[in-house]
């Protein structure tokens, strides 16, 4: 039985993580438990709860050591309902400054820390103003390319939407980040803030593992001083096994690659995700690839004896 636990809590642009360090790989992390810490009333309160193990020690980090033996730490991240999910790029970053609060994360020559995941190997550099920028890896559009030249593979009821009283089935883009996402535009701002979001919109057609389901509004362009065109949007998400959060880091990453692929030939390759908790950067790197940047904060830290 689990007692008195040593937990940190972290966040990234308030999307926010119960930190668990667990390096001795002693703690059964059932998911009776996750719920209990992640529960905002009876416990510490978070979107998700992230374990630092070894690699060595959980049978998907060993798959990973195999083939990247620098990737010594393992997230093991769950969603606040106690499922399991593959990847959250928000924690990739929160796990990285805890590893550094920790005194065990090197980054390497390249200035790289080697994260394993369920959803495979991120790198995680660290940039000069302090933000944590993350090779998301390899993204894909599940719907291919008839999908993007059509714009859409699903179809999206977003709650708080209704038009005369009827729900509207609104187009959407699947997106593969590790995890799976279905981006819907919206036409406002307005109506982005209209959406009932603690109801979560309906899918069609469902996906079997479930999805987060990211609601999006371009916002134009605009050059930065370096002569780069960065692309702009606002964004809202529901998240599985979650509801809705103040950001997701896949999200961010799904929302700009669905609006630049809306947006056709030519449309930008860096994009500031706006999202209810802050500002956070997304690249779509040349080698099919996509990079994730923004803050990461620790920012309490505590015993408890909450058991599951
Ligand atoms: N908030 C995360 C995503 C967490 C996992 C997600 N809810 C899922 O089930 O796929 C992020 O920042 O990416």
């Amino acid at each position: 039985m689990t007692t008195a636990l040593t937990f940190t809590k972290g966040h990234g642009t308030q999307n926010d993580f119960v930190l668990l360090d667990d390096r001795d790989a002693g703690l059964d992390l059932t998911a009776d438990l996750v719920r209990a810490l992640a529960d905002r009333r009876a416990g510490i309160g978070g979107d998700g709860v992230i374990r630092v193990v070894r690699s060595k020690d959980i049978v998907e980090g060993q798959r990973l050591l195999a083939q990247e033996p620098a990737a010594e730490w393992f997230m093991d991240y769950r969603n606040a309902d106690g499922s399991v999910a593959q990847i959250c790029g928000n924690g990739v970053r929160v796990f990285a400054a805890f590893l550094e609060q920790l005194g065990v994360a090197t980054f390497d020559g390249d200035g790289e820390l080697v994260v394993g995941t369920r959803a495979g190997v991120r790198r995680v550099r660290k940039e000069d103003g302090g933000w944590y920028a993350v090779d998301m890896g390899i993204w894909s559009f599940p719907g291919g390319q008839t999908a993007v030249a059509e714009g859409f593979d699903a179809e999206v009821l977003v709650p708080g939407l209704e038009v005369d009283g009827n729900e509207v089935a609104r187009p959407a883009l699947s997106v593969d980040l590790g995890n799976p996402h279905t981006v819907v535009a919206l036409a406002s701002v307005v109506d982005l803030e209209r959406a009932e979001l603690w109801r979560a919109p309906e899918v069609v057609p469902r996906p079997p593992q479930g999805t987060n389901v990211e609601l999006v509004v371009p916002l134009g362009e605009e050059t930065s001083v370096d002569g780069t065109v960065v692309g702009r949007l606002r964004m809202r998400v529901h998240e599985r096994g979650v509801g809705e959060t103040r950001s997701c880091g896949t999200g961010a990453c799904a929302a700009a690659l669905a609006v630049r692929a809306w947006a056709g030939d030519g449309a930008p390759d860096v994009w500031m995700v706006e999202v209810p908790g802050g500002t956070l950067r997304v690249t779509i790197l040349s080698d099919g690839h996509v990079e994730l940047a923004g803050p990461a904060e620790l920012v309490a830290h505590g015993v408890t004896d909450l058991v599951g």
